[in-house]
């Protein structure tokens, strides 16, 4: 057998490693045996520095091994991968060889099993598997192999082929043929190896709990002493923040019993620890206390020519509505202490409520708040969450207050129509508790739970409409409507005001841009349509940005901003006069309506189709619109001779009743005119005046009745182009609060009874029937 001689491995039966060839005649020797396909005689030295041993610095037993590979590595070394298959006895080295070769005895592995080796044989599995468990790095497949391993012998082969030893002691295994003794050997050997092991392993799990958690403690306390440090805090800390408290208590003038409960709260806060959680809530309660605004700022008496001008500096018109508020400010200036009413502006978006109030505060020189009530169901929101809430908060009149920075603030409490009742209880109740002049001087705020005195503050409420405002509350206010503006006031108010306001908005300075008077009413008539002015001024606002970029650009020195311009800025128009154009058939009547934003007008569009005289409503109506319309026909037929109407024509068809117009609430006896001259215009086959509009209910008898929101509905007909309109008779008495201008554009029909309507809108009959209406004709 070629002997490849090793310096201090040990390769055992079973094991596929590979193998270092060196020295010229080792190279030779695997070369050799490579070339002959024969297997090599791994063999030990017994002194690993013998560069060039011969047979007497061998030790006698290796290991027979295949030659699996021979491998020249890139950086020249050799290597031959050997698969070692069983143990040899060398019998005699050889002479005449230019390497070791020997002949040699081979050693078949014993086979018996006794019960005993058995024993042995699981007691050094059991080992080398704790041993595997506890060096984390050993490969999972020496753990598979282990596991898998039949041969008694071939495991403590395998076991000190992998075990940590010196290679004279794996030399002693392999050279130990008897399967006892041998595992007996390595079970000794690995016994030793598990208690360092052992060992090693506590030792390391106790440094690193030792590690981490001494490691966590730094690290806390360098992070608690660096936020400390950061809020000023720590046991100094803690002693400077109360004492700042201290002083901040007794200077912020509040009431004694309310500063004696401030101060319960700070000995309460001395006897904590700043990281109980309940320290912050404390604090946050203190900083509540001390922050309002208990001291009553120096009144400057109010001056009412200045009031005066202010209101006119800032809003256009609304005379009655100006005068009205002088008188409020005479009075408040006459009786300082008196209880003044509460004022209401009710009115569409854009009429300038909030506005005025900002005017009222500037008037008494005062600090102006919105308080904003749209939505609020829960009653805690107006008067605040008990402090046993956690992130609970004073309510939002509190934190108007707060905002304000003072007792005798004017505090625009917005939307007040929209307070809702909720499961938490009544929000409105809680506001006439803010609002009444008896009790409001000691109003309790859930989370201060101390009384706060808010009879200096100047309350003002807006609403878009009345009716939804709670009674009890409604009696406590004086309720100023503003209907919404006419075109010319509109004007007016867009050339004085609005575009001065939106060239300071958008850095135009006076004289760069002119927006001529025609451009204006443009935008007015074609470009919006509401009450107030919120989208004119946004409009406004387009056309100035439009001309600060030219100007911007340097394209232009100064813009002029004329009608035929628009267009090109603003879009095509967005609203023409549908009137004429719907009015044209026979069947359909321009109505007059009421809404939360205004007045506006609406069409009531009849159709018949064949049928056996029923009575379609659509359109959404409700009930009282419906009856109506009801009523409406009975009075058609009623009089069917009279207009000259065939009555056989009832008989023979439907009646569809439409309203078209999604966006209008349509409710309410105020169409009645408005449906009976619509049916009269389609069973007579006379088409309506394109210039009238009406509104008035009617009763079975023909008689016109009074109707509401006549200043609206009449502004709205104005705004929309029409010339007349019809109107009960019994509503002469709103004829005054018809602006001037308004009046004017229009001529006023009044109506006693639906006969006279007819007589003042129907157009005469004309021979060829109206192309709308030409199917339904043919039936009847
Ligand atoms: N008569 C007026 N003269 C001058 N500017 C006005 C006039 N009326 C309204 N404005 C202006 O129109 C804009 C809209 O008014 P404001 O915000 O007061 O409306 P509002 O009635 O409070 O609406 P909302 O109910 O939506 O709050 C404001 O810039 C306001 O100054």
């Amino acid at each position: 057998m070629i002997i490849v001689p090793v310096r201090s491995f040990v390769l055992f039966p079973g094991m596929v490693m590979p193998v270092t060839v060196g020295r010229s005649k080792s190279i030779a020797a695997a070369q050799q045996a490579v070339r002959e396909q024969r297997p090599v005689g791994i063999l030990k030295q017994r002194d690993a520095d013998v560069n060039d041993p011969t047979g007497l610095d061998m030790h006698r037993m290796g290991t027979v091994a295949n030659v699996v590979r021979y491998i020249t590595a890139p950086d020249g070394s050799n290597h031959l991968v050997c698969q070692g298959e069983q143990r040899f006895q060398v019998l005699e080295f050889l002479t005449g060889w230019p390497f070791l070769v020997a002949r040699v005895l081979r050693i078949p592995e014993p086979t018996t099993r006794t019960p005993e080796i058995e024993a042995h044989f699981l007691h050094l599995r059991g080992q080398a598997l704790e041993a595997l468990e506890l060096m984390p790095q050993a490969p999972q497949e020496l753990t598979s192999a282990i596991q898998g391993i039949e041969q008694p012998g071939a495991l403590a082969d395998l076991a000190v082929a992998y075990m940590d030893v010196k290679p004279d002691e794996k030399q002693e295994v392999l050279e130990t043929i008897d399967v006892t003794a041998r595992i007996d050997k390595v079970s000794r050997m690995l016994a030793q190896r598990l208690e360092v092991l052992r060992l090693s392993a506590e030792i390391g799990k106790q440094t690193k709990a030792a590690l981490d958690e001494r490691q966590r403690e730094v690290l806390l306390r360098e992070q608690m002493a660096a936020i400390q440090k950061q809020l000023g805090e720590g046991e100094e800390g803690k002693a400077a923040e109360l004492a700042e408290l201290e002083k901040k208590i007794a200077e912020a003038g509040m009431p004694k019993d309310v500063e004696d409960q401030a101060r319960k709260e700070l000995r309460r806060l001395q006897r904590m620890p700043e990281s109980q959680g309940e320290y912050g809530m404390v604090r946050t309660y203190l900083d509540w206390l001390i922050e309002l605004p208990w001291k009553l700022p120096e009144e400057t008496p109010i001056d009412i020519k200045e009031a005066r001008r202010v209101l006119d500096a800032d809003h256009y018109g609304l005379e009655k509505i100006k005068t009205r508020i002088i008188e409020f400010l005479a009075v408040r200036k006459l009786a300082p202490q008196g209880k003044a009413p509460i004022l209401c502006f009710v009115g569409p978006p854009g009429v300038g409520k909030t506005s005025l109030g900002q005017s009222i505060a500037r008037a008494m020189n005062r600090k102006f708040v919105r308080v904003s009530l749209g939505g609020v169901h829960d009653e805690a929101e107006i008067r605040g969450h008990r402090r046993t809430y956690i992130g609970s908060l004073p309510g939002n009149i509190i934190q108007g207050i707060r905002k304000a920075g003072t007792r005798n603030c004017v505090m625009m409490l917005d939307e007040i129509d929209k307070l809702g009742a909720g499961v938490h209880g009544d929000p409105s109740a809680a506001m006439l508790e803010v609002l009444d002049p008896e009790q409001n001087n000691t109003f309790r705020d859930n989370y201060l739970g101390v009384p706060f005195d808010l009879s200096r503050v100047v309350f003002i409420a807006t609403a878009n409409m009345l009716d939804t405002i709670p009674g009890p509350l409604r009696d406590r206010m004086e309720i100023i409507s503003l209907a919404g503006y006419t075109d010319t006031e509109k004007l007016q108010i867009a050339s004085r005001y609005l575009v001065k306001r939106q060239m300071d908005a958008n850095g135009v300075k006076d004289g760069q841009v002119e927006i001529t008077d025609a451009a204006l009413r443009e935008i007015i008539h074609h470009y919006t349509r509401e009450a107030g002015v919120r989208n004119l001024e946004r409009e406004i606002g387009k056309v100035l940005r439009n001309a600060a970029v030219r100007l911007a650009e340097g394209s232009a020195e100064n813009v002029r901003v004329d009608l035929g311009d628009l267009a090109a800025i603003l879009g095509q128009r967005r609203f023409e006069s549908e009137v004429a154009m719907r009015t044209s058939v026979p069947g359909v009547a321009t109505g007059l309506a009421w809404t939360p934003v205004g007045g506006d007008i609406l069409f009531i569009e009849a159709t018949r189709v064949h049928g056996g005289g029923r009575l379609i409503l659509t359109g959404q109506l409700g009930d009282v619109m419906k009856e109506s319309a009801q009523a409406a026909l009975s009075i058609v037929k009623n009089r069917a001779v009279l207009l000259g109407i065939d009555p056989d024509r009832f008989e023979k068809s439907d009646i569809h009743v439409h309203v078209p117009a999604g966006a209008i609430p349509k409710d309410g006896p105020s169409a009645g005119v408005a449906m009976f001259m619509a049916l009269t215009s389609l069973m007579t086959d006379r088409t309506i005046r394109s210039d009238t509009a009406m509104t008035g209910e009617i009763s079975l008898r023909g008689l016109v009745l009074p109707v509401g929101g006549i200043k609206e509905k009449v502004i709205a007909a104005a705004a929309a182009g029409l010339k007349r309109v019809m109107l009960p008779a019994r509503n002469k008495r709103d004829y005054d609060d018809i602006p001037e201008e308004v009046r004017q554009q229009l001529e006023f029909v009044w109506l006693e009874r639906v006969e006279e309507a007819v007589a003042a809108a129907l157009e005469p009959r004309v021979d060829a029937p109206a192309s709308g209406d030409a199917p339904a004709t043919a039936l009847a």
